[in-house]
């Protein structure tokens, strides 16, 4: 059975969840693509730290024991931050291994170059778990666009500030409240002021707009707002009054053809495709020309729903490059 080698960058929610879900369906991923997945390397920061039993696969915190290793096919990234996780997978992509990424604070900045970059070393880029989780958008987007034309992209976007609002609503609990709880879960950042000031949503926002309309607005034209600065009187006032806050992150094409976007709370009423999302749920609504409007809506962040889009990426990946990817 020909087999595809894979590297997992990070071990925390994500990472693990990667792993997890390619030792828990190896047999039925042996079956449908007729490889065997293996996990040779894995690479965190901190080599002492206790983790879960892992079988098969070296733990390293250096990254040259990976990119120097020619049997390795795929790499997924699920570290933090814009650096050194760019450096990383650009080098990757040099040494012709397809790239997997979650890391929507590297990619909204590097991906157009990241995916210019790969398609010179033809090989592919995965990046479904940057943008709402285990939602599928960007594979849904990249569908109609061969058809179609997106006019606007609006949703929940960031899991954890939609958790806080539906606790502090539907629990009276309090902001600090929640916010643990959304950490206790592994929804929320490393730092979760990324989280609650709008800056995730906005990032993930910037991905869809590169995807959908080929381009992003200047980042300091668009609005941001988080539910950070939301009164817990306010949030429950507005459920007396049967409205709800949600946080949205719009883009659109002005009638000049001009992106336009914006990310903040907004206060919206029961007619709203929006406002039955509720918990760790994203929602993504897209009107394009000939489809009219389409809404997807799923878990936006956690360790199962990010690792299976994560793993539906590889499965794409297999099944593009089925022919590059057996020599091993
Ligand atoms: N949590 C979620 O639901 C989602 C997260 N994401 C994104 O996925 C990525 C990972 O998130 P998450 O798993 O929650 O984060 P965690 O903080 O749980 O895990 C981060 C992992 O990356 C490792 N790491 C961090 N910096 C480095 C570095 N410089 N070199 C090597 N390893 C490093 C850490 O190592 P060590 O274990 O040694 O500390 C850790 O294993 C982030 O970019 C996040 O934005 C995307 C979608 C959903
Ligand atoms: N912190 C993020 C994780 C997924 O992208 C969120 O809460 O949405």
């Amino acid at each position: 059975m020909p087999s595809i080698k894979v590297a997992i960058l990070g071990f925390g929610t994500v990472g693990e969840g990667v792993y997890r879900i390619l030792q828990e369906k190896r047999e039925e991923i042996k079956k449908s693509t007729g490889f065997t997945v293996d996990v040779v390397s894995i690479l965190v920061k901190d080599k002492a730290k206790e983790r879960m039993p892992i079988k098969g696969a070296q733990i390293t915190d250096n990254i040259q024991e990976i990119l120097n290793n020619p049997e390795i096919d795929v790499v997924f990234e699920a570290i933090v931050g814009e650096e050194p996780a760019y450096t990383y997978l650009s080098d990757a992509i040099e040494k012709g291994c397809h790239i997997i990424t979650a890391n929507k604070t590297m990619f909204a900045k590097h991906g157009p170059a990241l995916l210019k970059h790969a398609e010179f070393r033809d090989v592919q880029v995965g990046f479904e778990a940057t943008t709402a989780g285990g939602v599928p958008i960007i594979r849904t987007v990249t569908n109609l666009l061969a058809g179609d034309r997106v006019k606007r992209i609006q949703g929940i976007l960031n899991g954890t500030s939609n958790f806080i609002l539906t606790k502090m609503r539907d629990e009276g609990s309090s902001f600090k409240q929640a916010l643990s709880a959304a950490q206790q879960n592994g929804y929320a950042e490393a730092d979760p002021t990324d989280d609650v000031s709008g800056t995730d949503a906005f990032r993930k926002l910037m991905i869809l707009s590169s995807l959908a309309f080929g381009r992003q607005p200047d980042w300091e034209d668009v609005p941001v707002l988080g539910i950070d600065h939301l009164e817990p009187d306010e949030i429950l006032d507005a459920s007396k009054g049967d409205l709800r806050y949600r946080h949205v992150a719009d883009i659109w094409k002005d009638e000049k053809g001009k992106l336009q976007a914006a990310v903040g709370p907004v206060l919206i009423g029961a007619d709203h495709p929006l406002f039955g999302i509720d918990g760790v749920d994203n929602a993504v609504i897209v009107n394009t020309e000939y489809l009219g409007q389409l809404t997807l809506v799923g878990p936006g962040a956690g360790m199962y729903p990010t690792g299976s889009a994560m793993v539906a990426d590889l499965l794409h990946v297999i099944r593009q490059h089925e022919a590059i990817l057996v020599p091993n």
